[in-house]
């Protein structure tokens, strides 16, 4: 592309030197990865600022850079007032608007959204569309695997994804959109058409400090339905009625609104609501008349994602046979709320609760059906919010018979320390602390009698343990088959 042609779709910048013959093949963000012929942009990091690299992405084959001052370079140089704002607005155009072609279910909220989105995918799945998924497990574009760093990957990778969407005749995308993403602006130009709201509890006050700045965030993605750089597509917000912030999120969508809830009147509403020991069922209300649905999903949370998926798909035009067809026969992701097959008298099921909420939920769910004792295995990642570690840890014991405070990716913290901040919360004495996590879910499975139920919390599909710089190779599953006969 015409290097005077994208930069003109910058809002706002400044260039002394002529841009005339210079032709961009590619932008990147990451000096390591350049080519000839490509627009380097500096981000200013957590960990580094990406203008230090200037000088070294001019030898690697940068032919224009932006960036947010003036450099000492050979190579013409754009100034912006804020670089991750501009490599959005380049990614998009870059990438032809790709997802005004697709499109866009964007899923928010604390907890449930790997949940909510494989469902969503599953049912336009059914109906023989194209999809794509983005999220916290992977990127999948029809049926092909990707890697991801992120829940939200940054603008530019999400932007040059969308366009091989379209390349691939994507017809429908699901994705997580993390409050991390909103409020960096990873998802700016992405042209949502239906935005879900599961829920909002504690997580992420590292990041975000204030609960209500975290609630800001998530609204982005409402405030900002149908605002994109460009839009034609309907628009539809989906928001949980139960949740204390419904009114709000509400108020802040200009879009038409679906609502789903349990308590609540709501467009798609779950009565009569029956917790079994293998799955829920209950009537789900909707617009057009009510359907009977049997999930073999766990718990009263997997009624919010039923529903959540249900409204969301049928904003999409999914007919209720289709949703009720699949939702009544979904298994579920990989690591939330996963049973463990095995021969001895107890249960073992492996979740990726990491808040205080999800845990709850969880626990609760087990309660419900566990006619023995229940052993949860439970550690807080390192370097992230330190807030939610005491109240966690004092969930696990007041919902648990017999915590067990363990590892779960101490990332550069250590162990014990981590285990400090979640000994502080605990006002019970059913606990104990067994820093190594296999020694952990060896130690729980020795302890098990007949009936008792093993909850091994935190790490979900994760296969690895992040310990310092290190990634290890870690899988709960595998670990606890280790010990199980
Ligand atoms: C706090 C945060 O969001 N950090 C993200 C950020 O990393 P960073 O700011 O540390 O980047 P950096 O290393 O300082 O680099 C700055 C710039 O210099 C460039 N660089 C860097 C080194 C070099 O040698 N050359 C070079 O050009 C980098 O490419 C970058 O452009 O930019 C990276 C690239 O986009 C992200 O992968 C990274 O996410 C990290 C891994 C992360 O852990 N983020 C978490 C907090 C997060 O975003 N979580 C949410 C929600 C999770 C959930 O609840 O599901 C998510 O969406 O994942
Ligand atoms: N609607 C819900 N409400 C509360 N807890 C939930 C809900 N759905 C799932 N959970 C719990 O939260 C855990 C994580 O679920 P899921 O991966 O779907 O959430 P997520 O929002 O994608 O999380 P992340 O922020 O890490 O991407 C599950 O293992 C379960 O314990
Ligand atoms: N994706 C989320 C959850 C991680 C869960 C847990 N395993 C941890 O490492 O804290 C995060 O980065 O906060
Ligand atoms: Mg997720």
């Amino acid at each position: 592309m015409n290097a005077k042609e994208l930069i003109s779709s910058l809002s706002d910048y400044r260039c002394e030197q002529s841009l005339d013959n210079i032709k961009i093949d590619q932008i990147e963000m990451d000096h390591r990865l350049l080519k000839s012929n490509s627009l380097f942009i500096c981000i200013k990091g957590y960990t580094v600022d990406g203008h230090q690299f200037a000088e070294a992405a001019v030898e690697n084959g940068a032919s224009l850079i932006v960036a947010e001052k003036e450099l000492d370079v050979s190579v013409p140089v754009v100034i912006v007032p804020d670089s991750s704002r501009a490599l959005a607005q380049l990614s998009t155009h870059f990438y032809g608007h790709s997802s005004n072609q697709l499109k866009v279910i964007g899923v928010t909220g604390t907890n449930g959204k790997t949940s909510v989105t494989h469902m969503i995918n599953e049912i336009h799945q059914y109906v023989k569309q194209k999809t794509a998924l983005i999220g916290t497990i992977e990127m999948v574009i029809d049926k092909e695997s990707y890697p991801v760093k992120n829940t939200t990957p940054d603008s530019l990778y999400l932007q040059k994804s969308f366009h091989k969407m379209v390349e691939k005749d994507i017809d429908v995308v699901s994705m997580e959109i993390s409050s991390h993403a909103l409020d960096l602006g990873r998802t700016n130009g992405v042209d949502v058409d239906i935005a879900v709201f599961t829920n909002l509890s504690q997580d992420h006050l590292d990041y975000h400090e204030t609960m209500e700045s975290y609630l800001y965030a998530k609204s982005l993605l409402f405030s900002q339905l149908g605002s994109s750089l460009k839009n034609e597509k309907p628009k539809y917000a989906i928001i949980n009625q139960d949740d204390e912030h419904a009114a709000f999120l509400k108020r802040v969508t200009a879009q038409p609104i679906f609502t789903y809830g349990i308590h609540e009147k709501a467009s798609f509403q779950a009565i009569d609501v029956e917790l079994r020991a293998n799955g829920v069922s209950f009537t789900m209300r909707t617009p057009k008349g009510d359907v009977s649905i049997n999930s073999k999903l766990m718990g009263m949370f997997s009624v919010y994602n039923l529903l959540a998926a249900a409204a969301a798909s049928f904003a999409s035009g999914i007919d209720l046979e289709t949703i009720q067809t699949v939702l009544n026969n979904t298994s579920g992701v990989k690591g939330r709320f996963q049973p463990v097959e095995h021969s001895q008298g107890f249960g073992v099921i492996i979740d990726y609760a990491h808040t205080p909420d999800s845990l709850e939920n969880v626990l609760s769910t087990i309660k419900r059906f566990c006619e023995g004792d229940i052993h949860v295995i439970i550690g807080c990642g390192g370097d992230r919010d330190r807030r939610k570690r005491p109240l966690m840890a004092n969930v696990a014991c007041e919902y648990a018979d017999h915590a067990i405070l363990t590892s779960d990716n101490p990332r550069s913290e250590s162990p014990q320390a981590i285990i400090d901040d979640m000994v502080e919360g605990i006002k019970y004495n059913n606990y104990q602390v067994v820093l190594d996590r296999e020694e952990a879910i060896k130690h729980a499975i020795k302890q098990a009698g007949d009936k008792d139920v093993i909850l091994i919390a935190g790490k979900g599909h994760e296969t690895y343990q992040i310990v310092g710089d290190e990634v290890l190779d870690f899988d709960d599953e595998q670990i606890a088959r280790k010990y199980l006969v």
